[in-house]
């Protein structure tokens, strides 16, 4: 007997939120991030639209992302973001749907309860939870039943987990709070101390985009102009930024993901290591 009852998988990320729905594919994807009434509470909008708010709010609206490093940040702008992607993607329905939650390789029980708690409030009948890495392996098409070693790095928002998965399940594996947002934050400083120019997250995310192809590095004819607010005279700027530049800001933050590859290349069984070399 058919079921009226709705499967949802849901990526509940610190950058962006994607809804799957059971025999319709991805049907949601858009920034996690809430705007509110600071004096009230109420939620004002949520997703790309909260996001254009971001950094340009009057002072009566906070536009925040509710998710830090991979993890629940603000439970209640959590659970209220995630009501309203879930009604988006399915509409309004007495039936509450079967969730899958993705969640990073190392949360804590405490996290855990908490995503938990987020998604039975926000209208879900069972929730189940899967590993980050686990489900970027299945979304990419690895068989992970397979006794062979497969190492993934997946590569967020918040959150860089790299794992080792053989037989279904993960063998080794290290999550460290450097992700996209962090390679965001060291375009910003990095911009700042070159430049004395000051930038919003948002534009170093564009310039991240833009400019952080490995095979446009050598490129130097390839200029990105921003815009900003000069630190000497506090007026608004411009200046072009090269993949060089972005090199350069990025280096700290890509050797420690390199160096959490590093780790988990070290701690793997010698059988799985010959199957990654
Ligand atoms: N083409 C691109 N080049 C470089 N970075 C990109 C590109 N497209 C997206 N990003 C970055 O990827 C990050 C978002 O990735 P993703 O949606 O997987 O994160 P998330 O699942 O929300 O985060 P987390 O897994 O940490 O909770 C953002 O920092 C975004 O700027």
């Amino acid at each position: 007997m058919a079921t009226l009852r709705r499967s949802l998988a849901i990526d509940l990320g610190t950058a962006s939120v994607l809804v799957y729905v059971k025999g319709r594919g991805v049907v949601l994807n858009e920034p996690s991030v809430v705007a509110m009434d600071a004096f009230t509470g109420k939620i004002l909008a949520v997703g790309s639209k909260a996001k254009k708010m971001l950094g340009r709010t009057p002072g009566n609206i906070i536009a925040t992302r509710p998710m830090k490093d991979g993890v629940i940040a603000d439970y209640n702008s959590t659970e209220k973001m995630l009501k309203y992607f879930i009604e988006k993607s399915i509409g309004k329905s007495l039936i509450r749907p079967d969730v899958i939650i993705c969640v990073p390789s190392q949360i804590t029980p405490v996290q855990k309860r908490a995503v938990l708690q987020a998604s039975r409030k926000a209208g879900a009948n069972r929730t189940y939870l899967i590993e980050e890495p686990l489900a970027a392996a299945i979304g990419s098409g690895i068989d992970i039943s397979d006794p062979g070693g497969h190492m993934i790095i997946d590569i967020g928002g918040g959150t860089t987990d790299v794992a080792v998965i053989a037989m279904g399940s993960i063998v080794i594996n290290k999550s460290i709070n450097i992700a996209g947002d962090e390679l965001d934050e060291a375009i910003m400083s990095y911009i700042k101390n070159k430049y004395n120019m000051l930038i919003g997250e948002r534009t170093a995310e564009d310039i991240k985009i833009s400019l952080s192809d490995v095979e446009d590095i050598q490129n130097t004819d390839k200029l990105f102009e921003i815009r900003g607010r000069s630190l000497i005279n506090g007026l608004p700027m411009q200046v072009f930024v090269t993949p060089l530049d972005v090199l350069e800001a990025l280096e700290s933050p890509i050797n420690e993901i390199i160096n959490a590859c590093y780790y988990v290349l070290d701690k793997t069984p010698p059988e799985i290591a010959s199957d990654l070399f």
